[in-house]
């Protein structure tokens, strides 16, 4: 029988290990290099079926009117591609949130978000894409979204959309949110930003694993540069953070984010965090949680 809820439903955060930009697409999005990595630390979100065909959040997100939340328009994309599909309306769905991931905190939080959403109610649903059609139906939503679908630790190239799963050594992160909000657009629009870094394969990255302990040790997030210069806190939170190993930015930031290898190193550096700032201990997931709560394994395979 069809499910009729799914409560519980984790969006994780993701880190990237590093980020290199190297090039610009005609359309002005630029070319990435960059591993992405999810942890156990995120957003969780709750959904029941309607029969109306009504998408509906129901809790109040501040900043993100309902309309406009990344987790409407793609569920309002996927009842679109429902009807195409099976010639009639999607039923419909009611979206609890429980958001804990800041905003512009380079964390993806809107866009796993988002991937969880699409996953959720393509099950709910039983709306039968697989994971590339999930996959392709986000993307044009965020750049991160097709990873989370993606659901494990990947290389990823183009604007982060073409994946390829590398292996990490599980590690301990400690992560902080500096207490801003950085636009994506504002750093990729600085004229400051550097755009050529040489590509570099898969086999550097995980050759440099091998070499030493820290996944977050190998390349450079080029965004850091030009956010730490426009967002000062950002500086700040990596100056700190660095007394401790190889600390760096995720995406286009505000979160700072440093790599070790046991979970009690984490928490001792959790411990001495200055209160001004949001921190947290977080452990890699090699996979997406989400795959437990639909218990399939096979779902979207
Ligand atoms: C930088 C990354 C790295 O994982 O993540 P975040 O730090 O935001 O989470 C992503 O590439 C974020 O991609 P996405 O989520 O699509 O970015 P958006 O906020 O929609 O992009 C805002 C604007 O930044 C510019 N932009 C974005 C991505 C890209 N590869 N090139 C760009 O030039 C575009 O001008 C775009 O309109
Ligand atoms: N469900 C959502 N959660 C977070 N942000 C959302 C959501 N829907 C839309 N947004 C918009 O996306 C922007 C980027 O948010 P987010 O993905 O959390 O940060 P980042 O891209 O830095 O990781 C927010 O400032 C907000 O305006």
């Amino acid at each position: 029988m069809a499910l009729h809820a799914l409560r519980d439903c984790p969006a994780p955060a993701k880190l990237n290990l590093f980020l290199h930009v190297c090039g610009r697409r005609p359309d002005g999005y630029h070319l990435l290099q960059t591993v992405f990595q999810m942890v156990d630390h995120g957003d969780t979100l709750h959904f029941a079926a309607r029969d109306d065909g009504q998408i509906r959040r129901l809790t109040e997100v501040a900043g993100v009117p309902e309309q406009q939340d990344l987790i409407v328009r793609a569920l309002r994309l996927l009842a679109a591609e429902f009807e195409r599909r099976h010639g009639r309306a999607a039923p419909g769905i009611d979206v609890e949130i429980d958001k804990i991931l800041p905003m512009g905190g380079g964390l993806g939080g809107g866009s796993s978000d988002a991937a969880t959403a699409l996953m959720a109610a393509n099950h709910l649903w039983q709306a039968g894409l697989d994971r590339e059609e999930l996959m392709a139906l986000g993307l044009p939503l965020g750049a991160d979204i097709p990873f989370f679908i993606f659901g494990q630790t990947a290389f990823a190239e183009g604007v982060g959309e073409a994946l390829v799963p590398v292996a990490v050594p599980a590690s301990w992160y400690v992560v902080i949110e500096p207490g801003i909000s950085v636009p994506t657009a504002a750093i990729f629009s600085s004229g400051d930003l550097t755009r050529n870094t040489e590509p570099v394969t898969i086999a550097d990255f995980s050759r440099c694993l091998v070499s030493q302990t820290n996944p977050g040790g190998f390349g450079k997030n080029d965004l850091q540069a030009v956010a730490e210069r426009l967002f000062p806190p950002v500086a700040e939170a990596v100056k700190w953070l660095s007394q401790f190993g190889k600390a760096r930015m995720t995406g286009s930031g505000a979160c700072v984010f440093c790599a070790f290898s046991t979970e009690s190193e984490a928490d001792r550096v959790l411990s001495t965090v200055p209160a001004v700032w949001t921190a947290w201990k977080a452990k890699s997931l090699a996979r997406h949680p989400l795959a437990e709560v639909l218990q399939v394994g096979g779902v979207l395979d």
